[in-house]
């Protein structure tokens, strides 16, 4: 905000019963993180360059040429500052605009990281990490994404040249989604089946380059181009997200990905001791960013919503003074609070996830792969419920923000189109809960073998005293206690995932029983991945948290979304008898005074955010509050209004006019 301005959300800010400040740390992890962030924002924001006001209006054509600038500016702003990688991560992050970057450092280089050798580790490497070399993740096909295995394109060795030729047998084995393929990559990692002497060896990842290095032009043999335009105006269609065949392209040998499997100069196949899941390692890793940030866009919906709610009056006049904040309605407040809640919360499951991956990501050097089904069980299973959450609650915000929600200049709607796919890319999310209901059911089939389950699912060692215990609520305050509130999460978890495992023990082929049960399989898994996030929540608060009142606003808010998750899905937990009707009704009657504790923070809690004006780029978002005059300042600027008397007027709107007047006179 300028100095000096007037802020018309001041009175919101006096009410609030904790230090931002401290809060601004705590939700960006450390004062280093913030200092970092802080910064970069606004090395962002002040450069023209990176104006992203006019988006929605550019042809595709413009948009793209838009962003390929942004994109070079940035590069070029990180080599002459002297960019620390955080400091890079964190430009790209507030330039805010999906682009080939994203992938060529989301997964071309952690693709080669993971599944490279030492040595192609240090050939490749250098070269991306100068982006001498653009490289894009080229896994998914016109006829199969979710089904990794069932892809059709083949790399088949030839010992005579020692080579692998890669090629695209049919229609539906072209590559088709992968960003930055369609127009800017020069490599990628091609996911491909591995034939060598005729025997298939499963699907593994190939750097092929796509692009000459002197004039872009494809190589022989390769085919590419751009899928087209994508849902929403602005939005996703700044990437290019691309088509990819090949006609029997060759590259030698040491471009496959060789840590699990390795092709010698003979042809003889070696696995390795590192389980073929690896293969997979680097959507694990993506999944994982996925969830912080699911944070991210959900606090920025929450912040503009919550802003607004707060300038926004309708009805209550008393004696001809100001009208009724929105805010302070009780259904605004029941809509708002829990997404507010939730942007906490996964805020903090995540920093947990990154933690848990970063300790995989070490044994795995060591060799050591126990932890593997989890880390792959978590990360599917909190990218799928965050992101789902998220999607559904930009939606919500923008009805939050009534008809002014729907205006593109609220940040809304560009917001939630290009965070919808999130709930598709890095595994559909039905998918991906499967996947974690089978894990469920595995851990459930081995409780009575003796094996102690461990990890996110150590609660089922307990499954004996679970599967029988009395929620011992009283009042509404008993809410309040944590223990209280994970054990119900617990019960609820494991019956729903007991249940599940006994229907499926009636079917004499598991698969079968699998496909059947499936729906009531994802409700399990979404049930576990639920009481993972309030657990996390729940543990953030042993730790030290400084501040004046910081602590109890995050007490007051991870009580608001256990309870809201339990109000949401308060048929769960009473048909699995792990709470009474009557726990369930005072579980919402704490919940409504929680929303009324959460009223005078509500501002404060978002500013804790710490956006600036720039990236959250919303009128009805802004810090000082003043929605009124810029959105009627706003709609001058549209192209629309350039003329008075619109384009057409002569040809289609004067001759009806006339036609009209000539009939009434008839
Ligand atoms: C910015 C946006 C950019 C977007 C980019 C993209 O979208 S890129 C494209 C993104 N594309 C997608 O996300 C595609 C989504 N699809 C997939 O990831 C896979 O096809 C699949 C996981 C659905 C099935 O795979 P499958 O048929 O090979 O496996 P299966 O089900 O037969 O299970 C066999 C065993 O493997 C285990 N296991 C599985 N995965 C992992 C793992 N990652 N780690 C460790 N373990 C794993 C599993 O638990 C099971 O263990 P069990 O029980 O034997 O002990
Ligand atoms: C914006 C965007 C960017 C992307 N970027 C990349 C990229 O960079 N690189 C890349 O390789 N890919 C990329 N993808 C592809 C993406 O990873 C896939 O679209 C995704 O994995 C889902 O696969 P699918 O499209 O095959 O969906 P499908 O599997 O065809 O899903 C269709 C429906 O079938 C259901 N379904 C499928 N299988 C099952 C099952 N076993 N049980 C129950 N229901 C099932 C799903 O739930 C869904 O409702 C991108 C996609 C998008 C939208």
């Amino acid at each position: 905000m300028e100095v000096g301005a007037p802020d018309y959300l001041a009175g919101e800010r006096q009410t609030a019963e904790f230090d931002v400040e401290s809060m601004k740390v705590t939700w960006a992890g450390s004062r280093h993180a913030l200092e970092v962030s802080d910064r970069m924002a606004r090395l962002v924001a002040s450069d023209p360059v990176f104006r992203k006001d006019n988006r929605v209006m550019l042809s595709r054509k413009e948009l793209f040429k838009n962003t390929l600038r942004k994109a070079a500016h940035a590069w070029k702003r990180i080599v002459e500052l002297r960019l620390t990688e955080e400091e890079a991560s964190r430009v790209r992050f507030f330039v805010d605009e999906p682009a080939f970057t994203d992938l060529h450092w989301g997964m071309f280089v952690p693709a080669i990281k993971g599944q490279g050798t030492e040595e192609q580790q240090q050939k490749w490497l250098p070269l991306a990490y100068k982006m001498q070399i653009i490289g894009c993740y080229a896994q998914t096909e016109l006829g199969h994404g979710s089904n990794v295995q069932g892809l059709e394109t083949t790399a088949t060795f030839d010992p005579k040249t020692d080579e692998f030729i890669i090629h695209s047998p049919t229609l539906t084995s072209s590559k088709w989604w992968p960003g930055g393929l369609g127009k800017v990559s020069t490599h990628a990692v091609a996911y491909a089946r591995l034939i060598v002497d005729g025997q298939e060896h499963g699907v593994h990842g190939f750097i092929v380059q796509l692009r000459s290095l002197d004039d872009h032009m494809p190589l022989p043999g390769i085919t590419v181009g751009d899928i087209g335009m994508k849902f929403g105006s602005g939005a996703y269609n700044s990437m290019d997200n691309g088509v990819l065949r090949f006609d029997n392209v060759r590259i030698p040998r040491d471009q496959m990905l060789m840590r699990v499997l390795q092709v010698t100069r003979e042809g003889k196949v070696i696995q390795s001791d590192v389980p073929r899941q690896l293969i997979y390692g680097t959507m694990v890793f993506v999944r994982q960013t996925i969830v912080a940030d699911a944070s991210c866009a959900l606090s920025r919906a929450v912040c503009i919503a919550t802003r607004y709610s707060a300038v926004r009056r309708q009805f209550g006049s008393q004696n001809g003074g100001p009208e009724t904040q929105v805010i302070d309605y009780k259904t605004q407040q029941s809509r708002l609070f829990p997404l507010l809640a939730s942007a906490y919360a996964f805020r903090f499951v995540s920093e947990w996830l990154k933690s848990l991956y970063t300790d995989v990501t070490e044994k795995l050097q060591r060799g050591e792969f126990s932890t593997l089904p989890e880390a792959h069980a978590c990360t599917a299973g909190l990218k799928s419920i965050t992101t789902s959450a998220t999607a559904d609650a930009i939606e919500e915000c923008r009805k939050l923000c009534g008809g002014h929600g729907y205006l593109a200049n609220s940040g809304l709607p560009e917001l939630f189109a290009v965070y919808v796919p999130a709930c598709t890319y890095e595994g559909d999310n039905t998918v991906l809960l499967l996947q974690v209901a089978r894990f469920l059911v595995k851990t459930v089939s081995q409780l009575g073998s003796g094996k102690v389950p461990v990890g996110t699912t150590a609660y089922m060692g307990r499954a004996r005293h679970l599967i029988q215990c009395k929620s011992n609520v009283q009042s509404a305050e008993d809410w309040l206690n944590p223990q209280v509130v994970v054990e119900a999460f617990e019960a609820r978890s494991l019956r729903m995932s007991v249940a599940c495992a006994e229907n499926l023990a009636k079917f004499p082929n598991p698969e079968e029983g699998f496909a059947q049960l499936a729906a009531d399989l994802v409700e399990a898994a979404a049930a576990h991945c639920q009481l993972i996030v309030v657990t996390k929540f729940f543990e953030k608060l042993q730790q030290d948290i400084p501040g004046k009142g910081v602590k109890k606003q995050l007490q007051i808010l991870s009580s608001v979304y256990a309870l809201y998750i339990l109000h949401k899905h308060l048929g769960d937990f009473l048909s699995t008898g792990s709470i009474t009707p009557k726990q369930g009704a005072l579980a919402n009657d704490q919940l409504r005074s929680l929303y009324s504790k959460i009223r005078p923070n509500a501002v404060a809690l978002v500013d804790a955010f710490n956006y600036t004006d720039h990236y959250l780029s919303s009128v009805l978002g802004r810090y000082d509050g003043n929605v009124y005059p810029t959105l009627y300042e706003e709609a001058w600027k549209d192209p629309l209004n350039d003329s008075v008397v619109p384009d057409g007027y002569q040809e289609y709107i004067r001759p009806l006019l006339k036609q009209q007047i000539r009939n009434a006179r008839l």
